[in-house]
């Protein structure tokens, strides 16, 4: 994910807010986008724990109080605004140290313009900014989640035709920020053709594309890079590429997706499909266990349609990955 600035130190200890023995402390922490997709952020102030450092505007919840009534109370102490819709993100997870229990919503709506109330600075930000910035060391896995979309679209060009398989994917694109894999039986110079085609016709729609295949022929190409299972087993370091993905089928899979770095992990089959029919699916259960046990985002595939999306939110994944889900003959386009 490119250069990084170094992130000061903070030890374990200064970190906890837990001052009752009998429970973690409970904090709720906003994911608050303007129209562009930026996010806000604030810079903790002078004499707050972890001062200087970057978080999502939040804090403590009180006794009695539920997190969203929290939520409120704390985004119009600190930004002075009145929040109205919010949805708790199940899976956004935090790396967070014992004695602190954070949970992400996202703010949908709110009255008034956000400003530093309490002398914090603030700034809306890219997602893909925010890794650079000196972060709460527990927000990382957040700001891997931030720059990735709910719908992680895999291509289905041999089948559908270029004309059709484009038309598709630009009604999709212009519905909702996608990340597309490109996964098709060709040669590499095909491959890499085509990818940066596909990376043309959805810069404009702010979406990407990623290539499926051996990142010593596909590098460069694309946005980015998505490992087989296969090429994942062999391999000891991440691609030096924007973003990284890679299939998996079982734990151990995904904890080598995690520690070498990648930036996703695709788990399937979730549900039955017809494309592998013989293989046995994980169900949605099976999934949020396999996905809780890593931090790294991790799309549900498998039988998915656009409709599982809340589904796969509540199992802890990212969002779905779709085949025939969003490209097949009887595919629910457009993205919602
Ligand atoms: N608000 C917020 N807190 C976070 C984040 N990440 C994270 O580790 N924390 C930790 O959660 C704890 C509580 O947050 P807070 O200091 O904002 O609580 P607060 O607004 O109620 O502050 P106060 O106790 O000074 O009134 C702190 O230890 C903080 O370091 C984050 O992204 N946002
Ligand atoms: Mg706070």
């Amino acid at each position: 994910m490119g250069g990084r600035l170094c992130i000061p130190a903070i030890s374990p200890t200064t970190m906890s807010a837990s001052t009752d023995p009998t429970g973690p402390e409970r904090v709720v922490a906003a994911i608050i986008r303007d129209g562009d997709g930026r996010v806000l952020v604030a810079r903790r102030p002078e004499g707050k724990v972890g001062a200087g450092f970057w978080e999502f505007p939040g804090g403590k919840v009180d006794p009695g109080e539920s997190q969203s009534e929290a939520l409120r109370r704390e985004l119009h102490e600190e930004l002075d605004i009145a929040v109205g819709a919010c949805t708790f993100l199940p899976h956004y997870r935090a790396a967070t140290p014992p004695g602190i229990d954070l949970a992400f919503w996202r703010v949908d709506a709110y009255e008034g313009v956000a400003r530093g109330r309490e002398g914090q600075e603030i700034r809306w930000c890219p997602p893909d900014t925010l890794p650079d910035l000196p972060f709460l060391p527990a927000d990382r896995p957040i700001l891997a989640r931030l720059r990735l979309p709910s719908f992680y679209l895999i291509s289905d060009v041999d089948h559908l035709g270029e004309a059709l398989f484009e038309e598709r994917l630009a009604q999709a694109a212009a519905r909702d920020a996608l990340l597309l894999q490109l996964r098709e039986p060709w040669p590499a110079s095909r491959l890499r053709a085509y990818a940066q085609h596909l990376r043309a016709l959805l810069a404009p729609y702010g979406g990407r594309c990623i290539v499926n295949g051996d990142p010593n022929e596909l590098m460069g190409c694309a946005d980015g890079i998505h490992l087989p299972a296969s090429h994942l087993a062999r391999i000891d370091a991440r691609p030096a590429a924007t973003l990284v993905g890679a299939s998996c089928h079982d734990a151990g899979e995904l904890r080598r997706a995690a520690a070498i770095g990648c930036d996703f992990a695709v788990l399937s089959p979730v549900k039955l499909t017809p494309s592998h029919p013989d293989a046995a699916p994980l169900g949605w259960a099976r999934f949020r266990e396999l996905a809780a046990e890593v931090l790294l985002p991790v799309y549900a595939l498998g039988g998915m349609t656009i409709a599982d999306r809340v589904s796969a939110e509540t199992h802890l994944a990212q969002g779905v990955a779709l085949r025939s889900g969003v490209f097949g003959k009887d595919a629910d386009l457009p993205v919602p």
